[in-house]
């Protein structure tokens, strides 16, 4: 589809990767972060599955005062009332316990200090404990099943799994997780002017897609295989493009129209469809989306710097999300800080910094954002998706975060 409008873009990617057969395996928790549930998981006991005690203290079973049993709870199966036992932070309470006593609030014999001064833990048996003040019925006893019963869905199918789910996944007693297998991308970086290390010579330039494209897939879940440089040349084209062992490959450069771009008539020696070509956006329109007969997808970014990123998190995002069956978020807006005119027929993306201050949360766009520019998208947390109509300053602008936006996407200082 020649011209796709923006959002349209990021739905057909979206389809593109839902459409892709998925694999689900199990891994083990270490491996799992930042994958994809492919089932629910499941409590497999109550959690948690004994009733425990909350605080240092007692065990105590009826009214005050109670007897000291000797030993302690865990070798004590009953209590019977008016009698206590010593109990730790997180211990089973025994049978009949009908709250705990923490041990700042005991008084043992006829001490009259804290608890904490009254031997916790050393007491004699047969001592004599009592309460500082009234002891409400089941304190400080964390019953069994609180957090959920045996059976009960933690965690949906779709969740992206965090080191916060791993924790409660490993207390539930689950040692591996179904998820979707990691989409598997390759990179091909074109450009006969292109270096990868050192100061480029007059005419060549220094590769700005090695050190952002790994981690920006990679912190959306996907693993890069390999990233293959390639010069302008048609046949190395064809040959990168034929790799057989990926989801998706990412390509940059080459997506223009001239005599040295071969991106499009490779794509077509292949055989494969054009699913977008060419979206309504600046910068970023060369880029395209493609389907190889037998499934592989090919994103291709142009070859500027920050039409890439753009064209990076119209298709690429959307559409790693679809392969691992995560929905197309909608996207979440905030002020604009300045007034952009009208651009008819297209989107603009812009790089930006969120900001929450006192009246909310405002995008304050990057002064250097030109297509070949990178210092505005290295001090930006997001891009503005400014609408063809253009925005006044002070209204809602949408804007999508960048691929690599974790913890602090929000940001409490403006921009220096
Ligand atoms: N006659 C026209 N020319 C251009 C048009 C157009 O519509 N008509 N569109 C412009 C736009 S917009 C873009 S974006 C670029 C797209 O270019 P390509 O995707 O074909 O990329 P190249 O020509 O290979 O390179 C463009 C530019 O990017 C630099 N580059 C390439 N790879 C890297 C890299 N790995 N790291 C850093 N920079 C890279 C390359 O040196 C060029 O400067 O086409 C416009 N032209
Ligand atoms: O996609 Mo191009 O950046 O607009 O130069």
């Amino acid at each position: 589809m020649p011209n796709v409008p923006w959002q349209h873009a990021r739905e057909l990617a979206h389809a593109a990767g839902a459409a892709t057969p998925r694999q689900r395996h199990n891994v083990g928790l270490n491996q799992a972060v930042n994958r994809v549930l492919a089932a629910d998981v499941v409590a497999p006991t109550d959690i948690p599955h004994f009733r425990a005690s909350a605080m240092d203290g007692w065990a105590v079973s009826g009214e005050g005062p109670w007897t000291v049993l000797p030993g302690e709870a865990r070798s004590t199966p009953r209590l019977r009332p008016g009698t206590a036992v010593p109990i730790h932070t997180g211990s089973p309470v025994p049978e009949g316990t009908s709250a705990v006593l923490r041990r700042e609030q005991a008084v043992l014999n006829s001490e009259a200090s804290s608890g904490a001064a009254a031997g916790f833990g050393a007491a004699a048996s047969s001592a004599q404990l009592s309460a500082q003040q009234p002891l409400a019925a089941h304190a400080d006893i964390r019953p069994a099943g609180r957090e959920a019963a045996a059976g009960e869905r933690l965690f949906a199918a779709g969740t992206r799994l965090t080191p916060g789910h791993l924790a409660a996944a490993a207390v539930a007693g689950c040692d591996v997780l179904r998820v979707y297998r990691a989409p598997r991308a390759a990179l091909v970086l074109t450009g006969d002017e292109v270096v990868a290390e050192g100061q480029p010579a007059h005419g060549h330039v220094r590769d700005a897609f090695s050190p952002v494209l790994p981690p920006a897939i990679a912190h959306l879940g996907a693993e890069v295989l390999a990233t293959n440089r390639i010069g302008d040349h048609r046949a190395q084209t064809v040959d990168a493009l034929g790799r057989d062992d990926v989801d998706l490959i990412v390509t940059t450069g080459g997506t223009g129209r001239s005599p040295v771009d071969h991106l499009r008539p490779a794509l077509q020696t292949l055989g494969a469809e054009l699913i977008v070509d060419e979206i309504a956006m600046r910068p970023g329109h060369p880029a395209l989306l493609a389907r190889r007969a037998d499934g592989v997808l090919v994103a291709g970014l142009p070859g500027n710097p920050l039409a890439a990123v753009a064209a990076f998190v119209t298709l690429v995002q959307p559409l790693l999300a679809g392969l691992v069956a995560s929905p197309l978020e909608p996207l979440a807006r905030a002020a604009a800080l300045e007034t952009f005119a009208p651009l008819p027929g297209r989107e603009r993306l812009v790089p930006a910094r969120l900001h929450t201050g006192p009246g909310g949360t405002s995008v304050d766009a990057a002064a250097l954002r030109g297509s070949a520019m990178l210092r505005g998208l290295a001090d930006s947390t997001c891009l503005m998706v400014i609408p063809p109509e253009g925005v006044e300053a002070g209204e809602p602008v949408p804007y999508v975060e960048l691929p690599w936006t974790t913890y602090s996407s929000v940001s409490t200082l403006p921009r220096s």
